[in-house]
């Protein structure tokens, strides 16, 4: 697994406001939103392009465009959801994938309340969207659906992780495949409850509204 941190002063700006517990949700949506798009221009530095001909109005050129087939991205519900637009107002041509998974925050396991993916994702190059990388559950249980189906190159953005959690996805996909996580900090850890240390709060929450 590859890890990259964002180290740049407008993530650490906006991420600061985030985490700040007088952001309501409008600004909240808004942060997440700019936040994902600066972290998508690092999450797809290696995606598939092809070398094209074209003209200009002044002379024929090789440029670069994306290659086929086309990326897959795949917001985890509900706080995945708030990334969806960043990442797609980058990546217009992409499909989305849809995975529905809730922490039972007594066991701490992830249920699968939905599940809406292509059938076939050989050759696919997938970006997994969720704001929190906590004990690590509900990303291994994306990254398995995604395998099963024959994906070999994932990538999640997330906002924040906690060491714990990287650990745990570490562990599970080791050598096996190219799996990236791009997030915006790594925090300190995870509480009695497996919230993220500083953290955020509850990331759908903040941004939807408690249910
Ligand atoms: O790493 P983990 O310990 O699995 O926790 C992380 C998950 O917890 C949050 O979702 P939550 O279960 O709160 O669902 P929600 O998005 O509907 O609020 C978050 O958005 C992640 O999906
Ligand atoms: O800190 C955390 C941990 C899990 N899910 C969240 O939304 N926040
Ligand atoms: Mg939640």
């Amino acid at each position: 697994m590859r890890l990259h941190v964002a180290d740049h002063p407008l993530v650490a700006h906006k991420l600061t406001v985030l985490r700040d517990v007088r952001t309501q949700s409008p600004t909240f949506r808004l942060l997440v939103d700019e936040l994902v798009t600066l972290l998508a221009y690092e999450a797809t530095r290696d995606v598939r392009t092809e070398t094209i001909e074209i003209e200009t109005p002044v002379a024929r050129t090789t440029g670069t465009h994306l290659a086929d087939p086309r990326p897959l991205v795949v917001p985890i519900l509900r706080a995945g959801l708030g990334m969806l637009e960043g990442m797609t107002r980058l990546l217009p041509t992409a499909e989305v994938g849809f995975l529905g998974l809730q922490r039972d925050e007594e066991t701490l396991q992830a249920i699968t309340y939905a599940n809406r993916l292509p059938e076939d994702l050989s050759g696919r190059q997938c970006f997994v969207l969720d704001p929190m990388l906590a004990t690590g559950g509900t990303l291994v249980a994306s990254i398995d659906y995604l395998f099963e189906r024959g994906a070999r190159d994932v990538t999640a953005i997330c906002l924040l992780a906690a060491p714990e959690g990287l650990e745990v996805v570490e562990d599970h996909v080791g050598e096996r495949a190219d799996v990236t996580v791009v997030v915006a900090a790594v925090d300190e850890r995870l509480n009695e409850k497996a919230y993220i240390v500083p953290g955020l709060g509850d990331a759908g929450d903040r941004l939807y509204g408690l249910v």
